[in-house]
C-alpha cells in the first residue's frame, strides 16, 4: 500500500523524532536522499550547473544542503536567495563552504537559463496559498528554463494536503519528497506538477491509519475473490444490473459486459435492453421484471442508461443489500432515500456529475477533488468514487481515502463508466465492502484501460474484455 499522511501528522512525527536525535540530523537525512536522487538524475555531477531556488524556511535548507553535497563533487551550485536575511544559515554556511555561491533573484534569469538542473527549495509542508509574487517568478523562469527541474519535498505551490494548485507552481521532472507521500502528491491537479516522485526514508513513526492510500499489485490481489472448492454461481455472489433503456440499450450491455468480469457467479439484467444484452452476453439471467420481482441478488448496479427511470431506482434503492448508483441514477436518487438505506451504498460521479449533486461548477470540483469526494460521501451518507485521472474514493464516515492512479486518459471514452460501475457492482455482490469494490474496481478499470490501449484510442466494450488481463496481472505477480 503507498500511503499519504496529512502535514499535521508529517509535523507531529518529526517532532517526536527530532527529540530524540542531535540537532540537525533530520535535515542531513533529507539532504543525503535529495543530492543522490539529484546525482542520479544528472548521470555525471563533475562541471554540472546547479541552481537552488531557496525560499525562507527549511524547505531552503534542504535544497542548500544538498547543493553543498553537489558541490564537493565538483558541481557549480549556485543559490538563489529569496529572502537573503531569512535564509537557513546553516545550509548556507555549508554551500558557502563546499564552494557554491549565492545570487539574489535579480540574476536569477541567467542563472536559470544556464542550468543543467533546477532545485525547487522555495517551499515545502509551510506553504500557505498561491504563491507570492516573487515565488511565483522564480516558478515562471523554471517553467521557460531546458533544465531538469527536481522539486524539494513538494513541487512550490501546490497544496500539500488536498492537491490544490491555486495560481502559479513549479512543475519538476522529479519531486524528492521526506518521510511520507503528502496527499497532494497523490491527487490531481498537483499530482501532475510532481513528476516522478520519490521517497526518501529519514526514520519517520507515522500512525497505523493514513490520510490517503493507494493500492498496490499485491493489495488488490488480497481483495480480489477467489472462488474456492465450495463454491458455487450463488455463493459467489448474483449482482443484478438494472440499466439501460430504449434509448440507451448499450449501457445495459457495457455495465453488464464488466458485471461478468467483476467476481461475481452471476449477472442478472432487469430492464428494457434485455435483448441486447442476451444477444452479446447468453450467460446473463435476463428478467422483464423490475428489480423487486427479478429474484434474488447480492448487490445492484443502477443507473447506467437509465434516462428517466425514477422509479427503478427508488425500487432499487430500497432494496437491503449493496447497491451501485451511477450515471443517470445519480441525478434520479433522493438524497433521503440513499441516507435512510441500511446497506452500503456506492455511488459513482465523474466531476460533471459531483458537480450537479453538489450544485457547484465542473471547475471546483476538478480543483478541489478530495473535498469534493468527503463532501459528497458525507451528504449522502455513502461511499463516494469520484473518477477522474486520479480517482478518489471516500467512505462517509471519514477515515481513510483511497486514490487510484492505474487509469489512462484513453478510458476518457463514452460507456467506459458504464464498465466499472459492472465491475464494481460484482466486487460488492462478491462480498467487497463499498471502499473495496470501488477502489479494487477503479484499480482493475484502469489497467484494463491501459492494456486494451495501449497508447491508441479504445472502445468501451474493450476495455470490458481486458479486465481478465488485468486480474491475471494482479494476481500473478
Ligand atoms: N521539520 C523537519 O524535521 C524536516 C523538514 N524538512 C523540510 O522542511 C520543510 C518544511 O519547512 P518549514 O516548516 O520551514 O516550511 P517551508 O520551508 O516549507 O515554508 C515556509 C516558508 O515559506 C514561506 N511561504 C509560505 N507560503 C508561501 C507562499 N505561498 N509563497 C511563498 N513563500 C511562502 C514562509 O514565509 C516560510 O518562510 C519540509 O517541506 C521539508 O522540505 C526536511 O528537512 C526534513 C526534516
Ligand atoms: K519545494
Amino acid at each position: 500500500m503507498r500511503t499519504a499522511y496529512s502535514v499535521d501528522t508529517v509535523r507531529a512525527a518529526e517532532r517526536r523524532l527530532m527529540a530524540r536525535l542531535p540537532e540537525g540530523a533530520l535535515m542531513q537525512r533529507a539532504a543525503a536522499g535529495l543530492a543522490a536522487a539529484c546525482a542520479d538524475v544528472l548521470g555525471r555531477v563533475y562541471g554540472r550547473r546547479v541552481v537552488l531556488l531557496v525560499g525562507s524556511g527549511d524547505n531552503g535548507g534542504d535544497a542548500l544542503y544538498a547543493g553543498a553535497r553537489l558541490a564537493r563533487r565538483g558541481a557549480g551550485v549556485t543559490a538563489v536567495l529569496l529572502a537573503p536575511e531569512r535564509t537557513h544559515a546553516g545550509g548556507l554556511a555549508a554551500l558557502l563552504r563546499a564552494g557554491g555561491r549565492s545570487v539574489s533573484p535579480a540574476d536569477a534569469e541567467e542563472v536559470v537559463r544556464r542550468a543543467d538542473l533546477v532545485l525547487d527549495g522555495i517551499v515545502g509542508i509551510g506553504g500557505r496559498g498561491g504563491l507570492r509574487p516573487d515565488a511565483a517568478a522564480l516558478a515562471a523562469l523554471v517553467a521557460a528554463s531546458r533544465a531538469a527541474v527536481v522539486a524539494v519535498d513538494l513541487p512550490s505551490g501546490v497544496e500539500a494536503d488536498t492537491g490544490e494548485v491555486r495560481g502559479a507552481a513549479v512543475r519538476a521532472d522529479l519531486t524528492v519528497t521526506f518521510g511520507t507521500h503528502k496527499p497532494g502528491l497523490l491527487i490531481d491537479p498537483a499530482r501532475e506538477y510532481a513528476g516522478v516522485v520519490r521517497l526518501v526514508d529519514i526514520g519517520l513513526e507515522l500512525p497505523e491509519e493514513a490520510e490517503l492510500e493507494a493500492l498496490q499489485h499485491a493489495d488488490a490481489a488480497a481483495l480480489l475473490p477467489v472462488p474456492g472448492v465450495e463454491s458455487d454461481k450463488y455463493r459467489r455472489g448474483v449482482v443484478g444490473i438494472a440499466a439501460g433503456s430504449a434509448r440507451y440499450p448499450g449501457a445495459a450491455v457495457l455495465a453488464v459486459a464488466g458485471a461478468l468480469r467483476g467476481g461475481a457467479g452471476a449477472v442478472r439484467y432487469v430492464g428494457p435492453a434485455g435483448e441486447a444484452v442476451i444477444a452479446r452476453f447468453p450467460e446473463t439471467l435476463v428478467s422483464d421484471q423490475g428489480p423487486k420481482q427479478a429474484g434474488r441478488v447480492q448487490a445492484w448496479v443502477v443507473g447506467p442508461g437509465a434516462g428517466d427511470d425514477a422509479g427503478t431506482v427508488a425500487e432499487v434503492l430500497d432494496a437491503d443489500v449493496p447497491v451501485l448508483v451511477d450515471a443517470d441514477g445519480l441525478r434520479l436518487a433522493e438524497v433521503g432515500a440513499v441516507r435512510a438505506r441500511t446497506a452500503p451504498t456506492l455511488m459513482t460521479p465523474h466531476a460533471g456529475e459531483a458537480a450537479a449533486l453538489l450544485g457547484v461548477a465542473r471547475e471546483e470540483v476538478e480543483a478541489g477533488r478530495l473535498a469534493a469526494v468527503r463532501e459528497l460521501a458525507g451528504r449522502y451518507r455513502a461511499t463516494v468514487l469520484l473518477k477522474g485521472s486520479t480517482t478518489l474514493v471516500a467512505d462517509a464516515g471519514g477515515g481513510v481515502v483511497r486514490v487510484n492512479a492505474t487509469g489512462t486518459g484513453w478510458l476518457a471514452t463514452a460507456g467506459s463508466g458504464d464498465v466499472l460501475s459492472g465491475v464494481a457492482g460484482s466486487l460488492l455482490a462478491a462480498g467487497l465492502s463499498a471502499l473495496d469494490a470501488g477502489s479494487v474496481g477503479a484499480y482493475l478499470h484502469g489497467l484494463a484501460g491501459r492494456f486494451a490501449a495501449e497508447g491508441a484510442p479504445v472502445g468501451a466494450h474493450e476495455v470490458a474484455g481486458a479486465v481478465g488481463r488485468a486480474w491475471r496481472d494482479v494476481v500473478r505477480r
